[in-house]
C-alpha cells in the first residue's frame, strides 16, 4: 500500500499546502512520501491509513492521512477529493461518516491492524454505533463528534513518542482533575521507530461553549453600544475571566498534584532565556517585520537570563489562549494539551513556568477585544474601548488566578516576558496563516516594549 502512496505524492504535495493544518506553507514541498500505509477497509469505498513524510528540503515533516478511494466521488464527499488514481477517485477519509465510524468500531473493539493499535482507555466501553460528524471548524488537527458523546481528534502533523494532548490529559485524570474532559480512547503506532500517539478520543461536552466567541460577543457588545464602559454594558465578560483564572490556577494545581513541581537551580533563568531566544530565530525567519524589533525584544530576554535565584517549574498547557476553553453550565474546562503547533516536541514537554500559560491567556483577552478592529483606523474611540475591554478582563484573569494561587502579577517582569515571547510567536503565526491579523500581536510587542508603531 505504500506504492499507491508514492504513486500519489504529486497530487499529495498540491493538496498538502492548501489544507488549514499543514504547518509548512512557507516552504516548498519537495516530495511526498509513505512511511506507513495500512489498509483498514478492502472493499469500496476502500479506507487507507497512511504518515507521509514530506520533504520540505530543509526538513521533514510527518502528516497522517485518512485517504479514501471510491469508483466515483458523491456530491456530499467534493469538498473532500484529493485526486485520481488508476480510475479511482481518492478523497479525505476524514470527511466520510462511513470511514468515521469503522474508525472508532476500531477502537471500540481494542483492534490491531498491521501496526496500528486501537484501544479504549482502561475500563471504557465504547458504543460503535454512535453517528459520526465531522467538526468543520478549521484547526490544527481534524476533530470528529460522535453522537454528541465523543470528540476524535486525527492528529495532522506528527512526531515520534506519546503526544501531550494524550498524556496530559491522563495525567490530569488520574488526578481527578476537574477541568478537563474525560480520556476515552486513542491510536498509536511506531513512527520512525518509536511508539506514536495518533488519535485521541475523549468525551464530548455537548453543552459547553467556547470561550472565544464567548469573549469576542462581549468585546461586540461593547463597540455596539453607545459609549458605555466595559464594567456597565450587557455582556460584561468580567465575571467569566475571573473564573477562568481561578480554573488556570486549579488546573495548574492539578498538574503539579500528577506531575510533580521542580525548583530549579538559579542557571534556569539563562536556559529559559535562550529559549526566548531561539523562538524570536525561528520567527524572525517567517516574519522580517519583527526586525526592526530585534535588538529591543533581545534587551528582555537578557534581562530574563540575569534574574537571580531558582524557579518553580512544572508541566503546562503551553498554548493557553480562549479558544482552548469550553464553559459548561457547571464549570471551565480546558482542552487541546499538544502545545503549540509550531513548536519543536522538547519545547512542548519542558516543565516551565505556570506565568507561560498566564501570558498565553492575557495575549488572547487582547485578540478577543482587537480582531474586530482588524482594518479600522488606528485612532479612535473603538480602540480605547477595546483597550479598557482588554484591561478589565485581563485583571478579572488575573485575580481569579491569585484567588488560588500566587498573584501571577507578583513577577511582572517575568510575565511581560513571557507575553512577549507568545506576542512574537503570534506574529510568525499569522504571517502564515492569517496575514491580515498580524497587526493585533504587532501593536502588543509595540506595547511591551513601549515602542510606536
Ligand atoms: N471535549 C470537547 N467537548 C466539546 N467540544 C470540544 C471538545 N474538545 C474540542 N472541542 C471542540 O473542537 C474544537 C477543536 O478542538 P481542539 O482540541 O482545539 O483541536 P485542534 O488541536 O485542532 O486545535 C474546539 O475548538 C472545540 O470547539
Ligand atoms: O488552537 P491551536 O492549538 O491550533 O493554536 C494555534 O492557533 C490559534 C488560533 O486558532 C492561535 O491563537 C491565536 O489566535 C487566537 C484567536 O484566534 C487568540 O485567542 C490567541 O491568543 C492567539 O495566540 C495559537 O497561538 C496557535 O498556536
Amino acid at each position: 500500500m505504500t506504492a499507491l502512496v508514492d504513486a500519489l505524492g504529486d497530487t499529495l504535495r498540491q493538496w498538502l499546502p492548501a489544507q488549514r493544518w499543514f504547518a509548512a506553507k512557507d516552504s516548498v514541498v519537495e516530495r511526498v512520501s509513505a512511511v506507513r500505509a495500512h489498509v483498514l477497509r478492502d472493499a469500496d469505498p476502500i479506507l487507507v491509513h497512511t504518515v507521509v513524510a514530506v520533504d520540505l528540503g530543509a526538513e521533514t515533516q510527518h502528516y497522517q492521512l485518512l485517504l479514501g478511494l471510491r469508483p466515483s466521488l458523491p456530491e456530499h464527499l467534493a469538498h473532500a477529493s484529493i485526486g485520481c488514481h488508476e480510475g479511482m477517485a481518492v478523497y479525505d477519509a476524514a470527511h466520510d461518516a462511513e470511514m468515521l465510524s469503522l474508525l472508532l468500531g476500531l477502537i471500540a473493539s481494542d483492534s490491531l491492524v498491521g501496526e496500528l493499535r486501537f484501544a479504549a482507555e482502561p475500563g471504557v466501553r465504547l458504543d460503535p454505533d454512535l453517528r459520526p460528524r465531522p467538526v468543520l471548524a478549521e484547526q490544527s488537527n481534524t476533530s470528529v463528534v460522535y453522537g454528541q458523546q465523543y470528540i476524535l481528534k486525527l492528529f495532522r502533523r506528527v512526531s515520534p513518542g506519546d503526544n501531550p494532548d494524550v498524556s496530559l490529559h491522563r495525567a490530569l485524570h488520574s488526578v481527578d482533575s476537574e477541568h478537563i474532559a474525560t480520556p476515552l480512547g486513542s491510536v498509536r503506532a511506531p513512527l520512525l521507530g518509536v511508539d506514536t500517539d495518533l488519535v485521541f478520543l475523549q468525551e464530548f461536552l455537548p453543552a459547553a461553549a467556547d470561550g472565544w466567541p464567548m469573549a469576542t460577543a462581549s468585546v461586540r457588545d461593547l463597540l455596539a453600544g453607545t459609549g458605555g464602559d466595559a464594567a456597565r454594558v450587557g455582556g460584561d465578560f468580567a465575571a467569566e475571566s475571573f473564573r477562568l483564572g481561578q480554573t488556570v490556577a486549579a488546573l495548574h494545581a492539578d498538574l503539579r498534584t500528577a506531575l510533580g513541581e521542580t525548583v530549579t537551580e538559579s542557571g534556569h533563568a539563562a536556559e529559559l532565556a535562550a529559549t526566548m531566544h531561539r523562538r524570536l530565530d525561528h520567527a524572525l525567519a517567517r516574519a522580517p517585520e519583527l526586525g526592526r524589533y530585534e535588538a529591543d525584544i533581545r534587551a528582555v530576554y537578557d534581562r530574563v537570563a540575569g534574574a537571580p535565584g531558582p524557579m518553580r517549574v512544572q508541566r503546562i498547557h503551553a498554548d493557553l489562549h480562549l479558544g482552548q476553553a469550553l464553559r459548561t453550565p457547571a464549570r471551565w474546562v480546558v482542552i487541546d494539551f499538544e502545545g503549540e503547533p509550531a513548536a519543536s516536541r522538547q519545547d512542548r514537554e519542558t516543565p516551565c513556568s505556570p506565568l507561560r500559560d498566564v501570558a498565553g491567556m492575557l495575549r488572547s483577552f487582547d485578540y478577543a477585544a482587537n480582531h474586530l478592529l482588524v482594518g479600522c483606523a488606528p485612532a479612535g474611540g473603538l480602540h480605547e474601548q477595546a483597550r479598557l475591554w482588554t484591561e478589565r478582563n485581563r485583571t478579572a484573569f488575573c485575580d481569579g488566578y491569585a484567588d488560588l494561587a500566587e498573584d501571577p502579577r507578583a513577577d511582572s517582569a517575568l510575565l511581560d516576558a513571557f507575553e512577549l515571547d507568545k506576542a512574537v510567536y503570534e506574529v510568525a503565526y499569522e504571517r502564515t496563516h492569517r496575514p491580515t491579523w498580524v497587526g493585533i500581536p504587532l501593536a502588543a510587542v509595540d506595547r511591551l516594549l513601549g515602542t510606536q508603531p
